[in-house]
């Protein structure tokens, strides 16, 4: 039977920084891991709404926001943008959503991110929440610079040139915020050098014992 504390962490870990309680699963993984491509599956399969952190900013980029210039220059250079936009935007998105379980793809991506999510005090509209566990989409970087290669979205960032410093941010930025949910045992690790469909068989283990929506 669940303790009072275990009760008050519960609601800790529901609560946000938005007027609703969510369900939050952080995607991560390396660039072109098939972030995207999974969380479109379970957005299918099991009702979650999907934000993608770098869609977001690019949408921003594009929107004649004063922050557009500063958010393409990063985005080239395959750093990442102040926590502070992109926490806000994030913020937006989840209170314009009717739905209250989201993934978050691609956020936190480095140590500034996650201390602003998790930092209530720092920024008046961070998010403050606990994921429920970050789904983290193992690739080898062969694997990953393939397919991005041959994405063909027109995104500006997927050049040779780019990719290179993404790998780069990769590794040397977001892998530690992975290590630090691990460590909270928190990750929920697949292989995501397999083909989709093997990949999502993987994913909806991780998922079905959470959900009650059926899957179809
Ligand atoms: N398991 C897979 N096997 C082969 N190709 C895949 C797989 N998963 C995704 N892809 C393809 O690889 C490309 C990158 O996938 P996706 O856009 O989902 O990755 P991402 O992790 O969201 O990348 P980014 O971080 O750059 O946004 C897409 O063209 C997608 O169709
Ligand atoms: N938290 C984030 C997420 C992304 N970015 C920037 O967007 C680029 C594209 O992101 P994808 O997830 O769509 O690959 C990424 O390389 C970063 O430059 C960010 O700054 N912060
Ligand atoms: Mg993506």
């Amino acid at each position: 039977m669940g303790s009072v504390v275990d009760a008050a962490n519960k609601e800790a870990t529901e609560s946000a920084h938005i007027n609703k309680k969510v369900t939050v699963v952080f995607v991560l993984g390396g660039p072109g891991s098939g972030k995207g491509t999974q969380c479109a599956n379970i957005v299918k399969h099991f009702g979650y709404t999907h934000l993608s952190a770098g869609d977001l900013l690019r949408a921003e980029q594009n929107s004649g926001s004063e922050n557009g210039a500063m958010i393409k220059n990063v985005i080239k250079e395959g750093r990442i943008v102040p926590s502070e936009v992109t926490v806000k935007l994030l913020q937006r998105a989840m209170e314009q959503s009717a739905n209250d379980k989201f993934l978050i793809d691609g956020f936190p991506r480095n140590q500034e991110n996650r201390a602003a999510q998790e930092n209530r005090a720092a920024f008046e509209s961070v998010i403050g929440i606990e994921p429920e566990f970050v789904l983290f989409f193992d690739c080898s970087e062969e694997e990953m610079q393939k397919r991005i290669l041959n994405r063909n979205q027109g995104r500006e960032d997927d050049n040779m040139e780019t990719i290179r410093k993404r790998f780069r941010t990769y590794i040397e930025s977001s892998l530690p915020v992975i290590e630090y949910y691990n460590s909270k045992g928190k990750v929920r690790k697949i292989d995501a050098t397999k083909p989709v469909e093997e990949v999502f068989e993987a994913v909806k283990d991780v998922f079905a014992p959470l959900n009650d929506k059926v899957a179809y």
